[in-house]
C-alpha cells in the first residue's frame, strides 16, 4: 500500500531521450509507483521550443520554458537536455535546492562530475548517471556496487553506438562514413554535435567516467589519450578482415605500473585498435555497445546491449528514477563516489600494447633484414610478417618503386618505443610509405 506522498519528477529536455523518458513515466506511472512505494509525478518538461516536433506523445500542458522555476518544485530533476551549460547550472540549483539528480550527460560528468559529486555529497543528495555509460546497459551500478568488493585491472569497452554503427557498416562493405554516419543520426544514436562521435571525445568522456569507477579514482576527461576514427579507411577495414581481425574504436582502462616510478598508476585511452574475430567484443554489432571487465576475483565479464537510441536510454534513466525515488520513501543519504585510490594518471607513453604496422617496401632483396634491423634497435619485438607482392610488374625492374607490402605485427611493446619504431620505419630508404598502424587488443 503506498503512503508516502507523492514524489514530484521534473525532466530537462524532451529530444530523443527526453521525450521517451516522459512518455515511458506516464504510461507506466502506476506499476513505477508499486515498485518505488510512492506515486510519481511528471510536473513539467523544460524545452526551448514548445512547438517543436517530438518522438514521443507528451501533453503539451506538461512543456515549459520556465526550467528554474520547475527545478525548484522538484524531489527529482532529470537532465537529458545535454551539453555543459545551462546543464550544469541547473543541476547545481537541483541539488542545492534539496532534490535528487539524475544525468545522461557524460560531457558534463566528465568536465564537471567531481564539483557536481561534491555538492551532492555535501547536500547529502544523489546523483545517478545509469544513462551515461552504455546507455541501456547496466554498467554503472556493476561497476559502483556489484564490483565494488573486487579488484578491477582492465576494461575494454565498444562505448560508442554511432562509431561502432558506422565501422560495422565499412566492415560489411556498405555505406560510407558520411552515409551511416546520416543514418546514425536520423536513428538518434548520434550526438547534437556528430563529431564528438566519429573524433572520439564521446568515447573519450566515457571512459573518464569508467576509469573514474573503477579505480576509484578521479580520471579527468584531458587525462584520456583520444583518437577518432575519421582516420580509419575501407582498406584498413577490408585488410583487418583478411587477416581475421575487425577494426573497433575501443575506449581502455587499465591499472598500470607506472614504468618511471614503479608504483601503481591508470592509463585510459579511446583510438581504433584491432580485436581478433574470435574475441566476444568482435561481435558486437550495430549502435550496440559492450564493456569487458578484467576483475582479480571475478575474472571476464561482458555487459553487452543498446548503448544509444531514445527508447533504450530511457530504460537506464528510469532505472535511476526508480532507484533515487525508493531512497526518498526510506531516506537516508545518497552514496557518494569513491575516489579514495587516488592513483596517478599515466601518459600513453606508459601503455604497453601490440601493433599491426603495414608498409608499403621496395620488393628487393635485403629489405626484410633492413626492416627487422629497425624494429630491434627500436627493441620492439616482431611476432609475425606478411608479405605481399602488389606490383609484379615492379619486380625486378625498377628496383625503388615499392614492390611489395608488409604486415607486421609485434609482440607488446611500450606506446614510445613504437613510435620511434614508426619513425625510423618511415625514414628508411627502403620504406616508400607507411601505410596504417593500429593497435591491437583482446589478444
Ligand atoms: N541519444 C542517445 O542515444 C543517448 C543520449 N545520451 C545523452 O542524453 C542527453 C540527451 O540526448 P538526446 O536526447 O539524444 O539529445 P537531443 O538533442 O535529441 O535532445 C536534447 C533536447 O534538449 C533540449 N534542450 C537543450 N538545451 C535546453 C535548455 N537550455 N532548456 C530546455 N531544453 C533544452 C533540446 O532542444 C533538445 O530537444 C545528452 O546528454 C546525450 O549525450 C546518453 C545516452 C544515449
Ligand atoms: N552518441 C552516443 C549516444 C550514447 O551515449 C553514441 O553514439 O553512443
Ligand atoms: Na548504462
Amino acid at each position: 500500500m503506498i503512503e508516502y506522498r507523492n514524489l514530484r519528477i521534473a525532466v530537462l529536455g524532451a529530444g530523443s531521450v527526453g521525450a521517451q523518458v516522459a512518455a515511458l513515466l506516464l504510461q507506466h506511472a502506476d506499476e513505477l509507483a508499486g515498485r518505488v512505494g510512492a506515486g510519481l509525478e511528471l510536473v513539467g518538461i523544460a524545452v526551448r521550443d514548445l512547438d517543436a516536433p517530438r518522438t514521443a506523445d507528451i501533453p503539451r500542458e506538461l512543456l515549459t520554458t520556465d526550467a528554474r522555476s520547475l527545478i525548484l518544485g522538484a524531489d527529482i530533476v532529470i537532465e537529458v537536455m545535454g551539453g555543459l551549460e545551462p546543464a550544469r547550472e541547473y543541476l547545481e540549483l537541483a541539488l542545492t535546492s534539496g532534490a535528487d539528480v539524475i544525468t545522461a550527460n557524460k560531457a558534463l560528468l566528465a568536465t564537471h562530475g567531481p564539483e557536481l559529486f561534491a555538492i551532492a555529497e555535501q547536500v547529502g543528495a544523489q546523483l545517478y548517471y545509469e544513462a551515461a555509460v552504455g546507455g541501456a546497459i547496466p554498467i554503472i551500478r556493476p561497476l559502483r556496487d556489484s564490483l565494488a568488493g573486487d579488484r578491477v585491472h582492465r576494461i575494454l569497452g565498444i562505448v560508442n553506438g554511432t562509431t561502432n554503427y558506422i565501422l560495422d557498416r565499412m566492415d560489411q562493405g556498405g555505406d560510407s562514413l558520411e552515409q551511416a554516419l546520416a543514418v546514425a543520426t536520423e536513428l538518434g544514436y548520434a550526438e547534437a554535435d556528430p563529431t564528438a562521435d566519429i573524433e572520439g571525445f564521446d568515447a573519450a568522456q566515457k571512459a573518464a567516467i569508467l576509469a573514474s569507477l573503477a579505480f576509484h579514482t578521479a580520471v579527468p576527461v584531458d587525462g584520456v589519450h583520444r583518437e577518432g576514427i575519421t582516420g580509419v579507411t575501407r582498406e584498413q577495414v577490408a585488410a583487418a578482415q583478411r587477416s581475421g581481425f575487425v577494426v573497433k574504436l575501443l575506449a581502455v582502462c587499465e591499472r598500470l605500473v607506472d614504468p618511471e616510478t614503479g608504483a601503481d598508476g591508470v592509463s585510459a585511452r579511446v583510438h581504433p585498435a584491432l580485436i581478433p574475430t574470435t574475441h566476444p567484443l568482435a561481435a558486437v554489432h550495430g549502435a550496440n555497445n559492450a564493456v569487458f571487465v578484467e576483475a582479480e576475483a571475478a575474472g571476464s565479464l561482458m555487459f553487452y546491449g543498446a548503448g544509444a537510441g531514445g527508447v533504450q536510454t530511457a530504460s537506464a534513466v528510469l532505472g535511476d528514477l526508480v532507484s533515487a525515488a525508493r531512497r526518498h520513501v526510506v531516506g537516508g543519504p545518497g552514496v557518494a563516489e569513491s575516489t579514495h585510490a587516488d592513483l596517478p594518471i599515466l601518459p600513453i607513453t606508459s601503455v604497453t600494447t601490440r601493433y599491426q604496422i603495414t608498409l608499403s617496401v621496395l620488393d628487393r632483396p635485403g629489405v626484410l633484414a633492413q626492416i627487422a634491423s629497425v624494429f630491434s634497435e627500436h627493441d620492439v619485438s616482431v611476432e609475425a610478417v606478411q608479405q605481399s607482392v602488389v606490383d609484379p610488374a615492379a619486380d625486378g625492374q625498377d628496383g625503388n618503386a615499392p614492390g611489395a607490402t608488409l604486415v607486421i605485427g609485434t609482440h607488446r611493446a611500450t606506446e614510445a618505443a613504437l613510435a620511434a619504431t614508426v619513425a625510423a620505419l618511415a625514414d628508411s630508404p627502403v620504406v616508400a610509405r607507411v601505410d596504417s598502424v593500429l593497435r591491437v587488443e583482446g589478444l
